[in-house]
């Protein structure tokens, strides 16, 4: 089976005008005016841009167990929309994957429902919750890419360090969702200025940085790869540093979110704005960026967690942490950093895509002959309004809705076949 696409303005390490041929869901020719064997699907991109296919390496499908909020279908689909050809999925779930036969069906279920890659993580402790240590060899062989609880940190240290000494014996990463309940309490958004004005309960910094701090030396002392979920704080991006020059097995990824923007910019005690971790203080916006811009942190992924409306109505108090990211992380992000020249384009294509491909050691991020036929064609020069009329997930909850914004995915391919199209 062949598809050409011709006329795409295709990124990369050697950026060129021209055609790309696959086969059998194989990039099997890059070149000028190539020639369409018999039975080819053609597509004229007409100078849109050509992209290896985004790679998200957190999100959240919601199946089984919430299926209210999103399905695995659904989610797929919406990855697709937003150019994603790969995505890691995350463990909190009902029934959690926390044993062998339900990470078998999962990773089946994974397979049937999308056209995209979905790899999955498996909980690092038995039903999330902090005390036993799961399988990680079984786990593992059953198709496990790493281990997350994310959702909830792992509160024991103790514990933490048995899981990375189980993990690092099986060349798996531990993913982490780094959150010291104590010093969470009941905080709603971030403690500071804003919260005390909005008169919403707060969580400092405190709650992400010790426990990270504490990671690294068990990363330290196991060897494990060990990955932060969604980075928060100048802090945070200072103790990477520090741990990456000690030579810790350290990645970190952050999210469009915290890159966009600050406590300051939530406009009143709106659901829409309340996620974990939440958005922290310009200065930590601005550490995160140079962060990225530094190497400290690795890649960028969307942390995509869709709730029902009524999950994400009403106060910050009562709703739901997380909003839906797979459908705009990557017109939000050319918009805000590259259209300024903040970032490059091969920038923000390497933390969305080569990169975490790189990180976790999957076949993805490249557009060169021999490569899986994973990309996505975008549109970067017409305008549009953030709409979730135009959405494929179930979940809505996005402060980013009326946004107006650039890059518009025409075509996702994944394996040679269309996952979705304009
Ligand atoms: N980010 C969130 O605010 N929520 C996520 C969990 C998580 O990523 O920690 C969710 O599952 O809803
Ligand atoms: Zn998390
Ligand atoms: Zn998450």
């Amino acid at each position: 089976m062949h598809l050409l696409i011709k006329n795409a303005h295709v990124v990369g390490p050697e950026p060129f005008d021209g055609d790309l041929l696959t086969t059998d869901g194989v990039i099997s020719a890059l070149g000028h005016d190539l020639h369409a064997p018999a039975k080819t699907t053609v597509i004229d991109l007409k100078g849109a841009t050509l992209m290896p296919g985004l790679v998200d390496v957190h999100v959240h499908f919601r199946e089984p167990g919430f299926e209210a909020k999103e399905t695995i279908k659904t989610g797929a689909q919406a990855a697709a929309h937003g150019g994603f050809t790969t995505v890691v999925a995350m463990p909190n779930l009902n029934p959690v994957p926390d044993n062998v036969d339900d990470l078998e069906h999962l990773i089946e279920k994974n397979h049937q429902d999308a056209k995209i890659h979905v790899r999955q993580f498996a909980a690092i402790t038995a039903g999330l919750h902090s005390q036993k240590p799961t399988d990680y060899a079984g786990l593992r062989a059953a198709g496990a890419l790493g281990f997350s609880n994310d959702g909830v940190g792992v509160q024991d240290a103790a514990t933490m360090y048995q899981a990375m000494q189980g993990a690092a014996a099986v060349n798996a990463p531990i993913v982490a969702h780094i959150e010291d309940e104590g010093f969470k309490g009941d905080g709603v958004m971030n403690a500071g200025p804003k919260a005390d004005e909005l008169g919403l309960p707060g969580m400092s910094n405190l709650t992400e940085t010790a426990q990270l701090a504490r990671d690294l030396v068990l990363a330290e002392a196991s060897g494990v790869h060990y990955h932060a979920c969604h980075v928060s704080t100048a802090t945070s991006v200072d103790l990477i540093r520090f741990a990456k020059a000690r030579g810790v097995n350290v990645t970190a990824e952050v999210s469009p979110h915290h890159l966009l923007l600050a406590d300051q910019d939530i406009p009143s005690d709106n659901a829409m704005y309340k996620m974990n971790p939440p958005l922290r203080s310009e200065k930590d916006r601005q550490a995160l960026i140079a962060g990225l811009l530094d190497g400290t942190l690795d890649m960028i992924a969307t942390d995509h967690a869709p709730h029902t409306a009524e999950e994400k109505t009403g106060s910050m108090v009562k709703a739901s942490f997380g909003i839906v990211g797979s459908e705009t992380a990557f017109a939000l992000l050319y918009t805000h950093f590259v259209m300024t020249n903040i970032f490059t384009l091969e920038q923000l294509v390497n933390w969305m895509s080569t990169s975490p491909a790189e990180k976790f050691g999957l076949n993805a991020g490249h557009l060169l002959v021999g490569e899986p036929a994973d990309f996505t064609a975008m549109d970067l020069c017409t305008p549009y309004s953030i709409d979730p009329k135009d959405w494929f997930s179930k979940g809505h909850n996005s402060p980013f809705i009326g946004e107006v914004v650039y890059g518009r995915t025409l075509y996702t391919i994944a394996g040679g076949r269309i996952a979705y199209k304009a």
